[in-house]
């Protein structure tokens, strides 16, 4: 698939732009905070309703203003579409196809497919558990747009939960009747295992599936590196039973868990038990030696690892359907020239590759293509 077309009115730093995108390579060049990667922030926004960078919407919309929207014709199998959301920061997005209003916005999610690499995704590797979750759940949806409800499913029982969980704890230490308390527990702990498997068994196949091509994506990044070194493996917050993987299977077990743990989490108000604990666990080896990545890779293979899990996402979406727009926000500046090179011919064949650089010497000679020039609110081709 590919944009030929970007419509941004009050979006970020835009007050209005128009922009028309050939496929294949195109580099948006400017000095810094040119407005960049506000440009492909916006068609990734467009894909999965979220941003690379912040977590809320309202950063998105241009400061004063009270809404933007991102419009965006795409071509998908010869087909043309012209996808459009209005971001309304603490109101409910408004999305339309072909102008005419989606139901809900979350339908839009997956007509266009986005991979966007940027330098945050050294967070994928050196952060917290949470954001190689993220990765995980964004790539699920985008691969599988139902699940988009799953997921909201799963975070709407796990808040509800949360909030009992501290309420019936406090009414146990305190004096006053915990029972009735208890008993809706009872109820979110069933709401939570069926969500919960739900989510866990979409995890766990994705992992199986994403496996073989991390490997091939981390051989192909890191020079001398060998097909096994990057592995990757799920570990759920609590013990699977063998050979479980269908969300049939996995219902009870996270229920038995929620019983057996429940104490604990009375004491302490969190919720210690569903995919909200799980870890992406990433690890490099050869021969005898497996090392965490976390705490023991260097900042190179720490890179080539980040690198190798949007690679390995993107061809796993290629290999399941349509290309996905590659975006590549300025990650060249943070690559040496090996990686830099490596990385620009893997992705130099794909349908349609964004890249924004600083200055054109960032850009690599295999993905130089069409060329703009961002600047003070303009995006013109030159
Ligand atoms: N909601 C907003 N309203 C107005 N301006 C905004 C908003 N959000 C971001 N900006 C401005 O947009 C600019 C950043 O744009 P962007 O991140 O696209 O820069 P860039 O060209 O990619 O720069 P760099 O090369 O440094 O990454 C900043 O000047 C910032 O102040």
């Amino acid at each position: 698939m590919h944009v030929t077309r970007l419509q941004l009115v009050d979006f970020r730093s835009y007050a209005e732009v128009d922009v028309a995108l050939d496929p294949g390579a195109s580099a948006f060049v400017g000095r810094n905070g040119q407005g960049k990667t506000n440009l492909v922030e916006a068609i990734d926004y467009l894909s999965r309703l979220s941003s690379h960078r912040v977590a809320t919407d309202a950063p998105l919309v241009r400061a004063g203003t009270e809404r933007a929207v991102v419009r965006a014709t795409v071509v998908k199998d010869g087909r043309e579409a012209v996808l459009e959301v209005e971001l309304l920061p603490g109101k409910a997005n408004r999305a339309k196809v072909n102008r005419s209003p989606l139901p809900r916005s979350r339908d839009l999610v997956g007509l266009v497919r986005t991979v966007v690499f940027s330098p945050e995704d050294l967070a994928l590797v050196k952060g917290d558990p949470g954001e190689r979750r993220r990765f995980l759940d964004d790539l699920l949806v985008l691969r599988t747009p139902r699940l988009a409800g799953v997921r909201a499913d799963y975070d709407r029982v796990l808040r509800q939960r949360s909030t009992l969980l501290k309420t019936a704890g406090a009414a146990r230490r305190g004096s006053s009747s915990a029972e009735s308390a208890l008993a809706t527990l009872d109820v979110w702990d069933g709401q939570l295992a069926r969500a919960g498997a739900e989510l866990l068994a979409e995890r766990l196949r994705l992992v199986d599936a994403l496996r073989p091509y991390v490997g091939k994506a981390y051989q192909a990044v890191a020079r001398g590196a060998g097909r096994d070194d990057a592995e990757v493996e799920y570990r759920a917050s609590f013990e699977l039973p063998p050979a479980a993987q269908t969300a049939g299977d996995l219902e009870p077990a996270l229920l038995d868990e929620l019983t057996r743990r429940r104490n604990d989490e009375l004491d302490r108000g969190v919720c210690l038990v569903g995919p909200h604990r799980d870890e992406l666990v990433l690890t490099l080896g050869n021969g005898e030696t497996r090392l965490p990545v976390k705490g023991y890779a260097s900042h190179g293979e720490s890179w080539s690892f980040a690198l190798a899990l949007r690679l390995a996402s993107y061809d796993l979406l290629r290999a399941e359907g349509d290309d996905p727009i590659l975006v590549l926000d300025d990650v060249f500046a943070e690559l040496d020239s090996g990686r830099r090179d490596q990385l620009a011919e893997l992705v130099a064949g794909a349908e349609q590759v964004l890249v924004t650089a600083a200055v054109d010497a960032d850009v690599p000679a295999a993905l130089a293509g069409t060329r703009y020039v961002v600047a003070d609110g303009t995006v013109l081709r030159g």
